[in-house]
């Protein structure tokens, strides 16, 4: 099998350098491109605050597939498990909610120490992190709200919560030498009509200034702020709007997270990172699968994640777009999920790579769309796999579909007992 690979990859590598590609110089800046997989996929986000509580905020995980992480050492162990079944650098995306504590803890009083376990965790694995305030299954953001909220006592409680979180994320950077990317995303909005659409947009600026008020290094933490188009309960009036975030983050200067499934089914972000990037400095990208809503499904190698893909590699965005996850099937086993949805953002990058993109672009400054249209389309069956799997090897990783067989032991051995 080993040999097959080999003889298949130097047949590709010949290919592709034939249309002008070093594939060698491909694998190694897919080698530097970590993909930042989300905690939340392990445990339909629940976390460890409060994991028999609802999941609120207008998200859903549907599906009781066996074997959901119940603890933190568990979604530790099937962390391991998939990102041994992932090639190339990762990282990791934690939630405020997924602190370890023998006391509980409310979420304006998360400090450090409750998440030493996962940075210690995260330093044996050679992996940075990321973070995310936990804005949702809270009994004070039951009625919708949190930082916009009308109440300042709650809006307050919600604002010590993101800085509490930004202590972390520092903490998390400065511990790991590598930024941490907290990202901020509150679920406030309205069911039905809304009248005054103006004040809880100002409440919620207010309420993110006083948060990033405090100057932190940047070596060690990015601030992130999330749009969405409406969540389940919230269909009319979504506080973080698009336009919000955008204003938000081209007038403050923080990143703007672009998630796959936070805006109208026709739309896609891949056409939108070029635009943002006019005016903000840095994107994190939460790569997901919208089904007809925000459904947060697995992702797919289809044309959407190519597209996103391709604006990175195209427009040599490697240091100013971060690559986020954001999916949460409860339906399929949750370790084969990760491990679908991760290798796919990578395949895509992959694929990105091995583009000619100097001879596309220069097609289509001379007017030539006929030729630009027939390399894009012959492009789609040059040997990448063949690539692929090879870079599968160089890191002891399963080539092809038998990392299916190491979910099934897995899941026999150790989620069944669960
Ligand atoms: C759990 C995540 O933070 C959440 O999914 C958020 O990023 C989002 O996309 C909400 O729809
Ligand atoms: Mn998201």
């Amino acid at each position: 099998m080993t040999q097959a690979i080999e003889q298949a990859f130097a047949l590709a590598k010949q290919r592709f350098a034939d249309i002008g590609i070093d594939v060698e110089a491909a694998l190694a800046q897919l080698d530097r491109l970590p993909v930042s997989m989300h905690c939340w996929q392990g445990d339909d986000v629940r976390g460890f605050e409060n994991p028999q509580g609802a999941l609120t905020g207008g998200i859903q995980a549907t599906g009781n597939y066996p074997g959901r992480a119940r603890s933190a050492e568990e979604l530790r162990a099937d962390l391991e498990q998939a990102m041994a079944l992932i090639p190339g650098p990762k990282r990791l995306n934690l939630h405020a909610i997924y602190l370890e504590s023998e006391q509980a803890v409310d979420r304006h009083e998360i400090k450090p120490e409750h998440f030493a376990s996962w940075v210690a965790w995260a330093k044996q694995q050679k992996i940075g992190l990321d973070f995310n305030p936990t804005c949702f299954s809270h009994e004070l953001s039951a009625d919708g709200f949190t930082l916009a909220h009308a109440n300042a006592e709650i809006r307050q409680f919600w604002i010590d919560h993101c800085k509490a979180s930004r202590k972390i994320s520092a903490w998390f950077g400065e511990q790991l030498d590598t930024p941490s990317v907290m990202n901020i995303w509150v679920p406030d909005g309205m069911k039905d009509l809304t009248v005054d659409r103006l004040a809880p947009r100002q409440r919620l600026m207010n309420s993110l200034d006083e948060i990033i008020s405090e100057k932190l290094n940047p070596a060690h933490h990015i601030d992130a702020v999330e749009s969405k188009l409406f969540g389940i309960g919230a269909e009319s009036y979504t506080v973080g709007s698009n336009e919000f975030c955008l204003g938000y983050a081209a007038s403050r200067q923080t990143a703007l997270t672009l998630d796959a499934g936070h805006f109208h089914p026709t739309e896609v972000i891949s056409d939108k990172i070029s635009t943002a990037m006019l005016y903000v400095p840095r994107l994190l990208l939460h790569v997901s699968r919208p089904v007809r809503w925000d459904s947060d499904h697995v992702v797919l190698l289809d044309d959407e994640t190519q597209a996103i893909a391709s604006e990175i590699v195209r427009q040599k965005l490697f240091d100013k777009v971060h690559i986020g996850l954001d999916f949460f099937d409860a339906s399929i086993n949750r370790i084969a999920a990760w491990v679908i949805g991760t290798r796919n953002a990578k395949k895509a990058l992959l694929r990105a790579l091995l583009e000619p993109v100097e001879q596309l672009k220069k097609l289509e400054i001379e007017g030539d769309y006929t030729a630009r249209l027939a390399l894009l389309e012959e492009q789609k069956s040059l040997p990448w796999q063949a690539v692929w799997e090879a870079w599968c090897l160089r890191h002891d990783v399963p080539a092809g579909a038998s990392w299916l067989g190491d979910v099934r032991h897995y899941e026999q051995q150790i989620l069944s007992q669960r």
